[in-house]
């Protein structure tokens, strides 16, 4: 009977349920496959602390370097503040041709090339499906399914933290900062949670994401995000009476001249799109495709065991496939800025104090810098003060900051701008 020895970089929230799996799964692997495979060697930082799994402390070990000589396979359920170290890991056993499963997308984004090309050179295996939608097979469904398909286009919500977080502001009433702690206790967030709150996370699977459906690599030092931590549970109330719900959304375009487009923040989309309903730790991806049309694709984007299934079903694909030739077709996408594609409407909340002059003020900044107000609606006095929210045409940035900066001289406070999403 053939062995194969499993080792794991990382025994926490996605680790320990991954052994699990394994653990749970022997017979059925030796009857299907007609191999042995068992956990080798676990990397942890802390050889002491509690384990949500069911492993000798024999296995486990401070120094990696044991995981990657004693395995066959291994899975990398690291990523927090060590990026540079799960890369090189990686690098490592590809360099080995020890076929790896990755967890971390932040290691993808900053280094997938390299680390892509390395697996074309070494013939090495690598499986990452786990880095984006959780539980949700994105990769496998692309590559076994889309053959005919072009995706031009995608929205989606990809960081579960934010959404959670989001959903639970506007559900239970918890503030933002209430919401996190419950984010981070379910497992969902990361080690940094500023990574979920500042859109870094998404950002990551938008990388990813573009270089399973658009055969892309976009380079991240070019891009940046909104951060979703500037929303207040009165924004979702009003974005309610205008018929939206504010949610933290990636979108992005691969334009014909190789043009990448791009937004990852909080968007106003109009309720009865399918992605305003999608709540709590679950993510949504819809597709664009040049047959099919529109492809959405649902389930729990964190938690440990969406996650730690998605990277089981990685692990038994390496088993039964060998290298994977078309890894490497894709190319080089510029990165452009101006997301106005996406949107044409901004949702702008400023508040002022209830004196005579000020909405004329207001206005006035928005016709000196050529926006349209398309409506404004003046809310209740709140000890003195009130909030004004305009909906206006969508502007450049450059435009925005402008205007907030004559706001800021003028005594009007800016509390919020959010894109309206155009399907
Ligand atoms: N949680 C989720 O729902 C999802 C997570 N991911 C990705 O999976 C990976 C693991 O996430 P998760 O299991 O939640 O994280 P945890 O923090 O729960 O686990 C990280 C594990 O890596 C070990 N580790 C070793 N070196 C480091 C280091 N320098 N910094 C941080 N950890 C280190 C930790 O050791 P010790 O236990 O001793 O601290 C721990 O066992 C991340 O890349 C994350 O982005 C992907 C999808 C969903
Ligand atoms: N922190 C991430 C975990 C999964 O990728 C998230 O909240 O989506």
């Amino acid at each position: 009977m053939k062995k194969i020895k499993v080792g794991l970089l990382g025994l926490g929230v996605v680790g320990a349920e991954l052994a699990n799996i394994i653990n749970s799964n022997k017979e059925d692997i030796m009857q299907k496959y007609g191999i042995e495979m068992e956990i080798g060697k676990a990397y942890v930082r802390d050889l002491h602390k509690k384990r949500n799994a069911d492993i000798p402390f024999s296995k486990l070990t401070d120094n990696a370097n044991e995981v990657l000589n004693d395995s066959d396979i291994i899975c990398e359920c690291m990523g927090g503040s060590g990026t540079e170290a799960t890369k090189d890991y990686v690098v490592r056993c590809i360099e080995m041709t020890k076929p790896v499963i990755m967890s971390s997308k932040k290691v993808i984004a900053l280094y997938g090339k390299d680390i892509i090309d390395l697996c074309m050179t070494k013939k090495s295996q690598l499986r990452f499906d786990a880095t984006v939608g959780g539980g949700i097979p994105i990769a496998k469904v692309i590559k076994e399914c889309f053959k005919g398909e072009k995706i031009t286009k995608a929205v989606g919500i990809l960081n579960a933290t934010s959404n959670y977080i989001y959903s639970s502001m506007e559900r239970k009433g918890y503030s933002f900062e209430q919401a996190l702690k419950k984010a981070q206790d379910l497992g969902y967030a990361e080690n940094d949670p500023s990574e979920d709150i500042n859109g870094f996370d998404a950002l990551y699977k938008v990388i990813v994401l573009a270089l399973f459906a658009m055969k892309s690599w976009v380079n991240i030092k070019e891009m940046s995000t909104k951060s979703f931590s500037s929303i207040d549970i009165v924004d979702m109330k009003y974005a309610q009476d205008l018929g939206y719900k504010i949610k933290p959304l990636a979108i992005f375009q691969k334009k014909k001249d190789k043009k990448f487009v791009y937004r990852v923040g909080p968007c106003l989309i109009a309720e009865n799109h399918i992605a305003a309903n999608v709540i709590n730790n679950f993510n949504i991806i819809v597709f664009e495709g040049s047959n099919s049309g529109k492809l959405g694709f649902y389930g729990q984007g964190a938690g440990s065991k969406p996650t730690a299934s998605a990277m089981y079903d990685d692990l038994v694909s390496v088993l039964k496939t060998s290298f994977d030739y078309e890894m490497d077709l894709y190319d080089g996408c510029d990165v452009i800025h101006d997301y106005r594609d996406f949107t044409n409407s901004l949702y702008w909340r400023v508040s002022v104090d209830n004196i005579i002059g000020k909405l004329a003020l207001i206005c006035n900044v928005f016709a000196k810098n050529s926006v349209n107000i398309e409506k404004v609606i003046q809310k209740d006095e709140v000890n003195g003060k009130m909030d004004v929210v305009l909906l206006t045409n969508s502007v450049e940035s450059t435009v925005i900051d402008l205007i907030t900066h004559e706001f800021e001289n003028n005594k009007v406070d800016v509390n919020t701008i959010i894109p309206f999403f155009n399907d």
